[in-house]
């Protein structure tokens, strides 16, 4: 198996939705996302700068999302792994969006994606 680092239910706000009420104002994302990175070099030396930095990698995405306006969470999705591939390198991105507010009677809709780069 393929070391993995992942991020569970990060709350993004961004612009998303296709009906008029919701290009009025942001709404919650929740996003689990799964990064396919070698580990051993940050493991064998204790060193951050050769990890996958989720800490970083988490305010990249929740910066980046309060500047998108999207109407379809498939958009948003494959954009959000074309950055997370150019900007952190990784080659494979799984990622899960749950829009929590998009469907009475339902704790959530969304999305489930992987992207090989
Ligand atoms: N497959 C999708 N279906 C729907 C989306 C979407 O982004 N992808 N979006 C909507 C609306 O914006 C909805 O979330 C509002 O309740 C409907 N279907």
């Amino acid at each position: 198996m393929q070391d993995q680092v992942y991020i569970e239910a990060l709350s993004v706000e961004t612009l998303i939705g296709v009906y008029d009420f919701e290009r009025e104002a942001k709404q919650t994302l929740l996003l689990d996302l799964t990064l396919e990175f070698d580990c051993r070099r940050a493991g064998e030396t204790d060193d951050l700068q050769f990890a996958l930095d989720y800490d970083a990698l988490s305010k990249r995405v929740r910066a980046w999302s309060l500047e998108q306006t999207f109407e379809l969470l498939e958009t948003y999705a494959q954009q959000l792994c074309e950055l997370i591939h150019s900007e952190f390198g990784i080659g494979c991105v799984n990622l899960k969006i749950n829009k929590p507010a998009a469907v009475a009677g339902c704790a959530a809709v969304g999305l489930h994606i992987e992207r090989r780069f």
